[in-house]
């Protein structure tokens, strides 16, 4: 057997669903070789046909960005212009991918569509991520760089700066949307951050709007909120933090509902505003508005408090549950993530969540 006839053969073992296009891009030929090498192998029979596959009941595909985060945490107060004492620890991260693991760490069925380089970075987190994740559709760019996140920590693990290298992002086209509709498609829910351009952005909510799927976006950050396209309808749920609210819609002092409501009017369906210790607010365009109290805890690390809210919320709401009870098992799941020097808790399942929510309830003192 031919080299590249053995590594298409190859490709489409450990991933059925493969197209040509991408194998093509993969391994750097024409569509047409592609097929070429497809049709000789069918010939000898080393390939017997294509398989029908059904998509997994109430599985949800995240879609945007996969990162190494490194975080140094400060030993003392901050000072310019001289070297701080720090400890640092490195962990897996990028918002999609941190919200896709926690739905795998929660049992739910979930496909990753991100890019990673050809780098050692790629293999960790890759070889990490894929017991939770189906990581099957990750597009892998030979000679780029996996993106990084790097966070300093005040010392109450509260963020100072951080700095996000994702110019692999820019790689990924709408046409990688497109090849990969038949996998977003069979999915109950969509999740998407703000790392890919506009125009992949657009393409997603446009096509989810067409298709009816429930597509819930997170925007990553005060500036790549502004990522989004003007015209939101087709988002379902848009979960943002306050200060990405004030960036993109608002002024500093708007009250939430004002917020919201410049949210709503891009057409989005249901806003929710997360607020560190300040609660919860939420505003549906047609329904129900509300601020729901946050029980305070001790912060080990907020690193990826936001994200487990996300994976929470999305949890709930593929079991089925309101708006108002998924906003509940969000802030659980970001209590759990608080406690812990990871961005997405290694003590995250089922289990733990359902003791999180009866120890809350406790400690609130009503059931
Ligand atoms: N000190 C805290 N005590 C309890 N929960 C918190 C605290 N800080 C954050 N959270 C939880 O984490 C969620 C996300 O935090 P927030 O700071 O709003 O967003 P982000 O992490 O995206 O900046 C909040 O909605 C809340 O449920
Ligand atoms: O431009 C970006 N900045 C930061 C992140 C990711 O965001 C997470 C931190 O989330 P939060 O801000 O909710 O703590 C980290 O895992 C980091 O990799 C990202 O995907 N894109």
């Amino acid at each position: 057997m031919k080299d590249k006839e053995r590594m298409v053969m190859e490709r489409i073992k450990r991933n059925p669903y493969i197209t040509q296009n991408e194998l093509a891009n993969e391994l750097h030929l024409s569509r047409s070789a592609v097929a070429g090498y497809i049709s000789a192998l069918m010939k000898k029979g080393t390939i017997v046909g294509r398989a029908y596959m059904f998509p997994e009941e109430g599985s949800i595909t995240c879609i945007g960005g996969a990162n190494v985060d490194r975080k140094a945490s400060l030993k003392s107060n901050f000072q310019k212009n001289t070297s701080n004492p720090v400890s640092t620890t490195q962990a897996l991260g990028g918002v999609a991918r941190n919200i896709a693991e926690s739905l795998g760490r929660l049992s739910v069925p979930v496909t990753l569509l991100t890019v990673v380089g050809d780098d050692q970075e790629a293999t960790w987190l890759l070889d990490k991520t894929t017991p939770y994740v189906d990581m099957s559709h990750v597009l892998r760019l030979p000679g780029k760089n996996t993106g990084s996140y790097t966070a300093v920590l005040d010392d109450s693990g509260d963020m100072i700066v951080a700095f996000a290298d994702m110019d692999i992002c820019e790689d990924v086209e709408v046409n990688f949307v497109r090849d990969k509709w038949s996998v977003i498609r069979s999915s109950k829910h969509v999740l998407l951050d703000t790392n890919f351009s506009t125009e992949v952005i657009a393409e997603v909510i446009r096509s989810c709007k067409e298709d009816q799927i429930a597509l819930c976006i997170a925007p990553v950050s005060a500036p790549k909120i502004k990522q989004l396209p003007e015209d939101l309808n087709g988002v379902t749920y848009l979960i943002c933090n306050y200060g990405e609210a004030v960036e993109w819609v608002g002024h500093k002092g708007d009250c939430y509902e004002q917020l919201a409501d410049g949210i709503l009017n891009k057409g989005v369906g249901n806003v929710v505003i997360t607020d560190g210790k300040n609660g919860i607010f939420y505003k549906q365009k047609q329904g129900t508005t509300n601020h729901l109290e946050v029980v305070e805890v001790p912060v080990t690390d907020a690193t990826g408090a936001g994200d487990a809210f996300v994976a929470g919320f999305l949890y709930a709401l593929n079991e089925d549950k309101t708006l108002e009870e998924a906003c509940v098992v969000g802030m659980n799941c970001s209590a759990l993530t608080l406690s812990t020097y990871e961005t997405v808790s290694s003590r995250l399942n089922v289990a733990n969540l359902k003791k999180e929510q009866l120890d809350l309830v406790e400690e609130l003192g009503t059931l």
